[in-house]
């Protein structure tokens, strides 16, 4: 039996590591991509402006424990602007995954304090949102995350089991895969938004699929919750 998906993670893979530009940062058990200036710091402003005009607490799939995640978040998509649909179709030429396989992008503001636990972003089965996820795209593949600035201490994006901390600066992407070979989480992509200690921080996080991905309107696009393997 052999599971087909519409473009094969291999191929991503061959999207980011054939750039002269782009980084490789060699983690335990993990491909993470850097790759610097992906967006200039007028685009950085304009998309930190959408943030600071609509957003909410960050929210969880399923419970987590209290103070798991303590940012706020924003539905870039929600605001129509025309620079969110161009770093959609900027990230789907850099990866090579089709725009329809793409969740909205959600920007995400931190000060002082606020972080991100340990997660996956992928989602985890036997969880209570699983079936559901599953109907609507399928599992979480790639994560591509751009610094919107350059935080003054702290905020950096850690991966505990692959021994990696990566700082943000503005206008920088990383990218990474969240599941092996064989379509399972990969645990060396557990990562965390570490505490802020001076200033703000603002990133922007798309999410990809498996699958064409159509979510019913009521959809919450977050990230996963930590869960041992
Ligand atoms: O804030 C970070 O560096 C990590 C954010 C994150 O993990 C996410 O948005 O899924
Ligand atoms: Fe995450």
């Amino acid at each position: 039996m052999s599971t087909i998906v519409s473009v094969p993670e291999s191929l991503v893979l061959n999207n980011l590591s054939r750039r002269d530009d782009m980084y490789h940062i060699e983690g335990r058990g993990i491909d993470l991509f850097l790759l610097r200036d992906f967006l200039d710091l007028a685009e950085c402003e304009a998309l930190i402006e959408l943030i600071e005009a609509d957003n909410h607490p960050s929210r969880l799939m399923g419970a987590g424990e209290a103070n798991f995640r303590t940012s706020h978040s924003c539905p870039l998509a929600h605001s129509r602007h025309p620079l969110v649909a161009e770093v959609d179709r900027r990230i789907s030429e850099l990866t090579g995954i089709p725009l329809n396989r793409q969740e909205g992008i959600e920007g995400q503001r931190y000060r002082v304090g606020q972080e991100f636990r340990p997660h996956f972003d992928a989602f985890v089965p036997g969880s209570e949102y699983f079936p559901a996820e599953m109907q609507v795209g399928g599992q979480r593949t790639w994560t591509v995350m751009l610094a919107l600035n350059t935080p003054k201490c702290g905020g950096g994006t850690a991966f505990p089991n692959a021994g990696v901390r990566i700082r943000p600066k503005a206008g920088n992407l990383i990218a990474w895969d969240n599941l092996n070979g064989c379509g399972e989480i990969n645990p060396s992509s557990l990562h965390c938004g570490e505490p802020v200690v001076a200033g703000d921080k603002y990133i922007a996080t798309k999410w990809h699929r498996q699958r064409k991905f159509a979510p019913p309107r009521a959809h919450v696009f977050s990230s996963g919750t930590a869960r041992a393997l």
